[in-house]
């Protein structure tokens, strides 16, 4: 592309050296750096893009763009200085990539728990519809069904594009992102046309990132200004009425807002829920009149997210009865209150809550089917959000019988992590084992007939970081083969 052209968007900006007539690619990391590239410095959390211009010439950029003069070879390539190289980067990769997500209908999930699972079940319900669909988030990148790796769950700004073209390019028309808070504030979305945005609920995780719940929230809230303000076609916001940021979320866009709610009367509403061992029924008040539900997704946290995906879904257009037709067949999500397959007397879920609310929550969505007890195995990361540690064991005593352990250790020690944690253990019926494979079967040796059993924390994750690596790793497995061995 002219190299003129795509830096015709950029202000005060100076030029150092003589630009190329163009450009063909565009990069963030000198690593990933071909001939003809322009490379931006990104100063990032662990080190500074601008450290690595020279690596990236001698990869073959031929431009730099920087937020200072580098001492750089400007023989090979030119330096452009601007103020901001994330929002440089940000209006030319829109000129460079064309804007793919204006052609799609592109659809953003935000909230602390339930991402993942509101995410999927709108990819589920398109395809189960015959469309074709996209889906970016903690899983990878799902290309109508083809899976591809990603670093983040919500991908770099250069991702993000690369993907909405592989999909436009696949005539896939639909692209669903799992908007993480840490991607809205490094902009690792800007220039994403969003037609509806979606929010599950706000409660304590990565405070060790953002300091205050306030300024997390406000994090989350980045995704309804970026609805922005061209009133020329329809866009939604799908809030939740049940959760305290309701309001706050529906002042920051001038679009219209569909709400949903298990508690109170809402456009989308769950009313007489009945919560069974393998689905969950309920009956749906719509602005299209009243249905009944059946899912299989189970407990009281799918419900709502089950209202935040046919809510968003309305938004796009589609009918309410055809959605609720479709959701009937839609399998649990893999590792969110996923049930083992065992012909032992007992339940075994898999499940990925890792803060407070969604350990409580857990717990809660097994409570109407308990037989005999709950026995419930919870892990943190280490070097992560400490703070949360003492309130995710308080509520995990809701359970009969408790195993607190790690998930990530990273390279925290074992008693670091239990001794936070165990601070919060309402009475006495735990154990502490630091060695997650210890602990799975440390539960399974304790189970009885009708024991409910959670596993927490992982949910479909397949590997533990231990320092810097990643061991495989499955709870699913080591429960099974000591079921094996019991029943
Ligand atoms: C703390 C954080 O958000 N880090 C993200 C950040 O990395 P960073 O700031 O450390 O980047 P860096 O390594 O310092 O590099 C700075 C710049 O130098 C460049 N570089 C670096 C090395 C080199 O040799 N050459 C080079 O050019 C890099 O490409 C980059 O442009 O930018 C990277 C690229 O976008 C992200 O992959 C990385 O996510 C890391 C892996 C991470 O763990 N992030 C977590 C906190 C996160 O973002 N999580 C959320 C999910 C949260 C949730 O809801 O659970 C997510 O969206 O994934």
């Amino acid at each position: 592309m002219n190299t003129y052209d795509l830096l015709k968007p950029l202000n005060l900006i100076t030029t150092i050296g003589t630009l190329p007539q163009t450009v063909e690619h565009i990069e963030v990391d000198s690593r990933a750096v071909k001939p003809d590239s322009i490379f931006f410095c990104i100063k990032g959390h662990t080190t500074d893009g601008h450290d690595y211009a020279q690596n990236a010439i001698s990869n073959g950029a031929t431009v730099i763009v920087a937020e200072k003069e580098l001492d750089v070879d400007v023989d090979k390539a030119a330096l452009v200085v601007v103020k901001n190289s994330s929002k440089a980067l940000a209006f030319i990769s829109n000129l460079f990539y064309q804007q793919p997500s204006k052609d799609m209908m592109v659809f953003g999930v935000t909230g602390t728990n339930g991402k993942t699972s509101v995410t999927n079940l709108i990819h589920q319900l398109l395809r189960h519809g015959g469309e074709h669909s996209a889906l970016s988030g903690t899983i990878g990148f799902d290309l109508d069904g083809t899976l591809y790796e990603s670093a983040n769950t919500t991908s770099d700004l250069i991702t993000t594009q690369r993907m909405l073209v592989q999909a436009k390019e696949a005539h896939v028309s639909n692209m669903i992102f799992e908007v993480s808070s840490h991607g809205l504030l490094e902009g690792r979305l800007w220039g994403v046309d969003f037609d509806v945005v979606t929010f599950t609920n706000l409660s304590h995780d990565h405070l060790d990132f953002h300091g205050t719940i306030e300024h997390y929230g406000y994090a989350k809230g980045l995704l309804f200004s970026q609805l922005g303000q061209d009133l020329s076609k329809p866009k939604y916001a799908v809030l939740n009425l049940d959760d305290q940021w309701f309001d706050r979320y529906s002042y920051m866009t001038p679009f219209e807002v569909i709400s949903y709610s298990m508690e109170q009367d809402a456009d989308f509403a769950a009313k007489d829920i009945q919560y069974l061992d393998d689905r969950t029924l309920f009956r749906l008040e719509s602005p299209e009149g009243t249905f009944q539900v059946e899912t299989q997704l189970l407990g009281t946290f799918n419900v709502s997210n089950v209202l935040a995906a046919l809510a968003s879904l309305y938004a796009k257009g589609e009918s309410v009865d055809s959605l609720i037709e479709r959701l009937k067949d839609i399998p649990p999500i893999s590792g969110r209150m996923e049930r083992v397959q065992t012909t032992a007397p007992l339940s075994i879920y898999i499940d990925y809550a890792h803060t407070p609310d969604a350990i409580e929550k857990s717990i809660q969505a097994v409570m109407p089917f308990k037989k005999n007890r709950i026995l419930f195995l919870v892990g943190t990361g280490g070097n992560r959000d400490k703070s949360k540690r003492p309130t995710m064991a308080e509520k995990a005593s809701l359970a009969d019988y408790v195993v607190l352990t790690t998930d990530d250790p990273r390279y925290e020690s074992y008693d670091s992590i239990l001794a936070d944690l165990e601070k919060g253990m309402k009475h006495d019926q735990y154990a502490l084992i630091g060695d997650r494979e210890e602990a799975v079967r440390h539960l399974m040796e304790m189970a009885e007939p009708d024991d409910i059993i959670i596993f927490a924390g992982k949910g479909h994750e397949d590997y533990q970081i231990i320092e810097n690596t990643k061991y495989p790793h499955s709870d699913r497995e080591i429960a099974l083969e000591v079921i094996g061995s019991r029943f």
